[in-house]
């Protein structure tokens, strides 16, 4: 049996036809989006199209069923008809800072990271709907129905049906849902938008068959219920207690399988559910991949060109240390932070210093959320890097010396898309737990570094100089 896996992330859609039997990827497509933190929905559905007719055009036969994983926490707000009453808020737009901090003060945080699992931060649905409210009333006067991408997504390879639905993992990233019932809290929603009371999409199990496709080329086949990109990371993944993922894609994401759910009042920790009906904590920086690339550029050069570079200085950047917050950022909660370069002598301000700080600031906060999840439970026993920038030689070799725990890197492959292939492929069989799929070809990273303690010293001195924290 043949099944489709959509991954609908920030920087691109990617559409994988999976073999249900093993898990072989047997055809792939990839549509970019644009940049930016808000989107006109309509560019993920036409990316989505692209890809979906181009992987059908390539696969070897019938497609037997569907399932979406997409960026999490992105503000879809419908009006009756269906249409978006404006572009989408993204995970990474910081402009609803403000109602965070008041969201906060109004409940106090360790109220809401009980009742919610999270601590608002500026990606929070939540926080979205009340800078709307506040914002742009008209619009949100208008709002009928608030989905997520992956919700809006499915809902589209649907023909847009009467209901909407949703599954659990996504819903816990919104902060007006509850981890520990597993139902709406639908008064955090309407006191964030002034009163107003939106329809929220259906809950449902991690195996339902939300709905079947009307899209050309896939017509009558089963819709999963869909996921946040990192839940289906997990699920694709198939983790075991023990493994902690770091996913160096737009965002850096670092999460681990668990079976209770969490409510880490500090905020680092967001108390996520997984894909299988059991829970996600998570940690989430704002600047990953976008850190090389960005640094690349400044450097007139591309990624391997940056990785080369990186790899020929010192462990330590000659004394450098990049805080990367270059869109904000989300952990720690500086939603107004720029980046700083810190300890720049004539002596160490070379191309190869510049390219490893870049690399080892990215993954210096990567460090820190290994630990805090470390804090509060979460046992690592090791890390599997996965998403675009785990490709990178450098960020192979300079990771494990940070992390002090062993790194294994999975064969790279897209592996949202492959856990949601796996969630499709579950729900066309309605078994109790998802298929095994073998994670092939992973090996353990060699690192290149063992002064790791003294880089992550120098990196936490520049941040508490810049910024306090
Ligand atoms: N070899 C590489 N070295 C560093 N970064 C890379 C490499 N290959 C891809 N990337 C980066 O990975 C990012 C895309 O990763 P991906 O996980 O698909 O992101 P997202 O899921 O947020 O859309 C891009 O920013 C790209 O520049
Ligand atoms: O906000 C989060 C997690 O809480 C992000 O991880 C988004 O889900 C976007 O992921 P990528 O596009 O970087 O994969």
């Amino acid at each position: 049996m043949l099944v489709l896996g959509i991954d609908s992330s920030t920087q691109s859609t990617k559409a994988l036809v999976v073999d249900a039997d093993n898990g072989a990827v047997v055809a792939e497509a990839k549509a970019s989006h644009p940049n930016g933190t808000e989107v006109d929905p309509a560019v993920w559905w036409e990316a989505a199209q692209n890809a979906i007719a181009e992987v059908v055009a390539k696969s070897p036969g019938r497609i037997e069923a569907v399932s979406v994983g997409g960026q999490q926490h992105g503000m879809v707000a419908l009006d009756s008809s269906g249409e978006p009453v404006r572009d989408a808020l993204l995970w990474n737009d910081t402009r609803s800072a403000p109602q965070a901090e008041e969201l906060i003060e109004r409940h106090g945080a360790e109220a809401l990271a009980t009742r919610t699992g999270l601590v608002p931060v500026a990606s929070f649905t939540i926080t979205k709907l009340a800078w709307l409210a506040q914002h742009e009333p008209d619009n949100a006067d208008r709002v009928a129905q608030v989905l997520l991408p992956h919700d809006w997504l499915g809902w589209q390879l649907a023909g847009r049906p009467e209901q909407s639905w949703t599954d659990h993992g996504d819903a816990s990233g919104t902060g007006y849902y509850s981890p520990t019932t597993g139902e709406w809290l639908p008064e955090l929603l309407t006191e964030a938008m002034g009163g107003r009371t939106p329809e929220l999409p259906k809950l449902l199990g991690p195996n339902a068959e939300a709905a079947r496709a009307t899209l050309p080329g896939i017509e009558g086949a089963t819709i999963g219920v869909g996921t946040g990109d990192n839940m289906a990371a997990a699920l694709g993944l198939g983790l075991k207690p023990g493994d902690v993922v770091v996913s160096l894609g737009t965002s850096g994401a670092v999460f681990a399988p668990a079976e209770k759910p969490s409510a880490d009042r500090t905020g680092i920790v967001a108390g996520f559910c997984d894909a299988t009906g059991r829970y996600l904590p998570l940690v989430c920086t704002l600047n990953a991949a976008r850190v090389l690339s960005s640094t690349a550029h400044m450097l007139d050069t591309d990624l391997e060109g940056l990785s080369r570079l990186a790899l020929a200085a010192e462990p330590g950047s000659g004394g450098l240390s990049l805080l990367p917050y270059l869109e904000g950022e989300r952990t720690p909660n500086l939603p107004e932070a720029t980046g700083t370069l810190a300890g720049l002598t004539g002596a160490n301000m070379t191309p190869q210093n510049l390219a490893r700080a870049a690399v080892e600031g990215m993954l210096c906060g990567m460090a820190d959320a290994i630990d805090a999840l470390r804090d509060t439970g979460a046992e690592v026993r090791r890390v599997l890097l996965i998403g675009g920038a785990a490709r990178s030689e450098a960020v192979q070799a300079i990771a494990p010396g940070l992390f002090g725990v062993d790194v294994d890197i999975p064969e790279p492959a897209e592996y949202v898309a492959i856990g949601a292939a796996k969630q499709a492929a579950w729900a066309r069989s309605g078994s109790a737990e998802p298929p095994e799929w073998e994670v092939a070809g992973t090996r353990r990273a060699v690192g290149d570094d063992t002064s790791g303690a003294a880089v992550r010293a120098a990196y936490a001195a520049a941040r508490e100089q810049v910024h306090g924290i």
